[in-house]
């Protein structure tokens, strides 16, 4: 197996809790979206956002922005992985964090491993279906500080879906190394199965606290400490 020079990681179910995205990010961004609509609906990026979701919606041109809003409140609730949707989110969750509404959640241990990882000379880049702002404020405001600055390059669904085999080969050219090098970390076997399909080498996040660790071709970790690279 070639040597691993970058890690890869997922977030949600990866370096932080499905239940801190559920329950604080989606709620926040489904109560804030009609206001914010309403606000910054003539922003250029925002109108650009709510015109490709009504579009992916199949609304009819004349839809409201209300009715935009609601569709995209109705997406949220769905866990709808959706570039618009995510976008807007971003652009509602950056109030929320220098409000001090929230600090993103990491798992114990993934701060210092993270760090370790880096200090090891491997270079650190995230791909999540939160949009690229989304992450930057994620690591920039985690409950252990701002962590933003270890990472070399963020990747959203704007260059593919998470379980497209391209999306990984992507990945591999814009960061310029051979997708061998680079070990993929996530929740979703679907996401893995990709990755490696592309080259990468994987390992399957199971944090859920149930007996045993599922027998997988993934290699299966409870946390970040027992991956060896
Ligand atoms: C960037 S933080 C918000 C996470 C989010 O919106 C999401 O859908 C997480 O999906 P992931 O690909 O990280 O599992
Ligand atoms: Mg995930």
């Amino acid at each position: 197996m070639a040597p691993i020079r970058a890690v890869l990681t997922d977030i949600e179910g990866t370096t932080s809790s499905i239940d801190f995205v559920k329950d604080v990010l989606f709620p926040y961004a489904r109560q804030h979206l009609p206001a914010y609509v309403a606000n910054h609906g003539q922003d250029p990026e925002v109108r650009q956002w709510l015109s490709q979701a009504a579009a992916d919606g199949g609304l009819p041109a004349t839809a409201s922005d209300g009715e935009i809003a609601g569709m995209l409140q109705t997406w949220i609730d769905e866990d709808r992985k959706a570039t618009p949707l995510k976008a807007l989110q971003g652009l509602i969750w950056a109030q929320g964090y220098r409000d001090g509404a929230y600090r993103a959640h990491l798992y114990p241990e993934v701060p210092a491993r993270l760090r370790q990882w880096k200090q090891a000379g491997l270079d650190l880049y995230v791909y999540s279906s939160g949009s690229v702002p989304a992450q930057q404020l994620f690591f920039g405001y985690s409950e252990a500080g701002d962590l933003s600055g270890l990472f070399s390059g963020y990747f959203d669904t704007e260059i593919g879906p998470k379980r497209e085999v391209g999306s990984y080969l992507r990945i591999a050219e814009a960061i310029q190394r051979p997708p061998a090098e680079i070990l993929f970390l996530s929740d979703v076997t679907a996401e893995l199965d990709a990755a490696r399909e592309a080259g990468m080498q994987t390992a399957w996040l199971v944090r859920d606290k149930v007996e045993g660790l599922p027998v997988s071709s993934h290699e299966a970790h409870r946390h970040f400490d027992s991956i060896l690279v």
